[in-house]
């Protein structure tokens, strides 16, 4: 691929469009926000002005309700040998597509399984995509070259190839996106009203479960009114568990031994099932599931810190393979959670120490 146009310079729009230009792709940057375009621009994804003729690629990077008409615009224009959007939902689009009576062999539907709960081009990053699921939805009708465009892109975003059919993707992600959004967010409801005393107990259970409740409503009315079914199914699971909780706890309130022992197996059974399922949350690159070590330190809340950090295990020869940072309440300090293989935590637990880092138990 040598020339691409991404229509939609936000999150993900400008994220594919920094990695592709870093690899040396003539990017086109089109938004119907043209100042979203020229910030992009300025952050090295490519050029806003328009191309001189068809490129190889067009990337649709428009909220889900948008994209079939994007799509069959850019079509009609004739911008591109390949056409590609990237909504968090594939089954609709494809179907509006359809409905629209365009010939789809130079198109695929595909969603990169990574995001952030912050829009727009100021939020991107070049490795938003490494190492995560790229789904692609071809049909019979798919070109074997649009294929291939679509698959040099997911390579030259780091990131891993997930062949599926539309309706197959949609529920998948009901399961694993979209009521995930809704449960986050509910639980982060019921803080709206909650007294001060209790907020600023906050502590990293709470962020690490409500992050997601932090991203722009607009964005997750439009996915989720494009598959309700599917996330109605799911959440209905939700709710026969949340009723079998409510009961097991009342139980566990009761005078009568009999009655507080099925309390406790009832709140012991759904624990046991978060366990099992928590243990099935693929690793990075989509390999099984990593248990890495955690060695924490304890920074001061002072720009550079975290690159001091990340420079002095890189001399380490340590690869850090996630990070963490909980920030105390009320404190100028942070406590950054560095997430190795076990057989490089004591390597980096000394380099760290040698350079003076206060270390923590976790
Ligand atoms: N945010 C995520 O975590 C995530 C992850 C994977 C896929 N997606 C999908 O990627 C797409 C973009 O999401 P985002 O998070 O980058 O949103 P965003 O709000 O950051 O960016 C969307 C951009 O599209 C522009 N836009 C809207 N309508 C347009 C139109 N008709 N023509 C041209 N530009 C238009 C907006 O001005 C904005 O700059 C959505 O379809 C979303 O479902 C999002
Ligand atoms: O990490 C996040 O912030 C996300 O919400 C990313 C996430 C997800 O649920 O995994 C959200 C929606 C997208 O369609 C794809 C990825």
């Amino acid at each position: 691929m040598r020339t691409a146009l991404v229509i939609g310079t936000g999150l993900i729009g400008t994220s594919a469009a920094i990695a592709l230009a870093g690899r040396g792709v003539t990017v086109h940057l089109r938004d119907h926000d043209p100042a979203r375009a020229s910030t992009a621009a300025a952050l090295g994804a490519g050029t806003d002005e328009a191309p001189e003729g068809p490129v190889d690629l067009a990337i649709v990077a428009v909220p889900p309700a948008h994209v079939a008409a994007t799509l069959a615009e850019a079509m009609t224009a004739g911008l591109a040998r390949g056409y590609l959007d990237v909504a968090s939902v594939k089954g609709g689009p494809k179907r509006e597509l359809e409905a629209l009576g365009l010939d789809l062999t130079a198109y695929i539907g595909t969603h990169p399984m990574s995001g952030k709960e912050r829009s727009g081009p100021l939020a991107a990053t070049p490795d938003l995509f490494e190492g995560r699921p790229w789904v692609l939805t071809p049909t019979r009708d798919t070109d074997t070259e649009v294929l291939n465009l679509a698959l040099e892109l997911v390579a030259l975003c780091r990131a891993v190839p997930v062949v599926m059919d539309a309706d197959a993707h949609d529920r998948a992600v009901a399961l694993v996106s979209h009521t995930p959004q809704l449960v986050s967010s509910m639980v982060a409801a019921r803080l709206e009203e909650a007294d001060e005393s209790a907020v600023r107990l906050c502590g990293q259970g709470i962020r690490d479960v409500t992050r997601i409740a932090a991203s722009d409503p607009r964005m997750w009315i439009d996915i989720l009114s494009a598959n309700p079914g599917p996330v109605a199914d799911v959440l209905s699971g939700v709710a026969a568990d949340l009723d079998e909780t409510v009961r097991a706890l009342r139980s566990l309130q009761s005078a009568d031994e009999d009655k507080r022992r099925d309390g406790v197996a009832g709140v012991e059974d759904v624990l046991r099932r978060g366990n099992a399922g928590r243990a099935r949350v693929p690793g990075k690159h989509g390999a099984a599931p990593t248990v890495y070590e955690t060695v924490a330190v304890l920074i001061s809340d002072q720009p550079g810190e975290l690159a001091r950090i990340f420079a002095d295990a890189g001399r380490a020869g340590v690869n850090i393979e996630d990070v963490r940072i909980e920030h105390a309440t009320g404190q100028q300090a942070g406590l950054v959670q560095l997430m190795v293989e076990p057989s490089a935590a004591a390597t980096l637990s000394t380099a760290l120490q040698d350079h003076g880092w206060s270390l923590r138990t976790t």
